[in-house]
């Protein structure tokens, strides 16, 4: 099935979205970003957004557009609380803040929303690879899964390592938390959303041990992935380049939407 002329919408329109949107413009066999839900005190009188990305403030008017298609690049909130409604209404979903479903009551909704409305909600790969081979091995059983996330210490900027530590005075690499993939998804919802896929890919919440690092030496988000099983075992480290609009977002994130776009619509996947 050919993606382009498909009507794909977004939820946020920040630097996610716009970096999607121009990723997507860039390709003529992929879709354009025709609609995004903004929050009501951002959209125009008129609601017409850059290069007829129309804006809506609400799920409904966003439904009445008639998207085949929602991506989520907004917040954990809003996979909580506007989600639910498009999948109830039969439109397919892509999740990219993933660490929402960290909380089990707003998963078991997203389940059941997308059940009742017969719709599907696809998590992106996001900022994270190795995630296939996650899947497979948790088949015969993961012994251990580690995830560190190194990043610049501004884009812990916000979070509550930004209470506990001087961020803009780190002179050396810092841990700013360590526990399992619930808490870190719960507490850092811009920055671990990464922990939040490895744990649904492999041992689930509890078991995934996670380590996050404020790191002044780097200008990347750095993400390393270490898991042993009976499958073996293997190792991954990506070296991501942030989206110039926000320092916590690594580029990749949002290419990996551009690929989920373009599985959505293929026969073959
Ligand atoms: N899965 C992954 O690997 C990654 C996930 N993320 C997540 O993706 C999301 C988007 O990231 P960015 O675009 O960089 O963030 P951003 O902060 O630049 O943009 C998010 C936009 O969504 C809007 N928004 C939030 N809640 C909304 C709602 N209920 N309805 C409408 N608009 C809403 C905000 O006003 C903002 O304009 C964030 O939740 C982020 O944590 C980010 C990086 C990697
Ligand atoms: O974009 C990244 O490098 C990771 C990130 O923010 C997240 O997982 O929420």
């Amino acid at each position: 099935m050919p993606a382009a002329g498909k009507r794909v919408a977004t939820i946020g329109f920040g630097a996610m979205a716009r970096s999607l949107r121009a990723s997507l413009a860039a390709d003529e066999a992929m879709p354009a970003i025709g609609a995004a839900l903004v929050p009501p005190g951002k959209v125009a009188a008129a609601p017409a957004g850059p290069d007829d990305v129309a804006f809506f403030p609400e799920v409904d008017a966003l439904l009445a557009w008639r998207p085949e298609l929602v991506v989520e690049c907004a917040s954990h909130q809003a996979v909580a609380t506007v989600l639910p409604t498009v999948l109830r209404r039969g439109v397919d979903c892509v999740i990219v803040s993933i660490g929402a479903l960290g909380d089990a009551a707003v998963r078991a909704e997203i389940e059941e929303s997308a059940r009742a409305g017969g719709a599907r909600a696809v998590i992106a790969s996001g900022a994270i690879g190795g995630l296939d081979v996650l899947r497979a091995a948790a088949a015969a059983g993961l012994d251990h899964v580690v995830y560190t996330g190194r990043k610049p210490p501004h884009a812990w900027l916000g979070s509550p390592a930004g209470e506990r530590f001087d961020l803009a005075a780190l002179r050396s690499e810092t841990i700013i938390f360590e526990g399992d993939a619930r808490a870190a998804a719960a507490l850092y919802p811009k920055n671990a959303n990464v922990t939040a896929a490895v744990a649904l890919a492999g041992i689930g919440f509890e078991r995934t041990r996670v380590t996050l690092v404020a790191d002044p030496a780097i200008g990347r988000n750095i993400h390393e992935l270490e898991a042993a099983g009976a499958f073996g075992s293997f190792r991954i480290r990506l070296e991501n380049a942030p989206l110039p609009d926000n320092p916590k977002t690594s580029w990749l994130a949002a290419l990996s939407i551009v690929q989920a776009i373009r599985s959505h619509f293929s026969s073959i996947r």
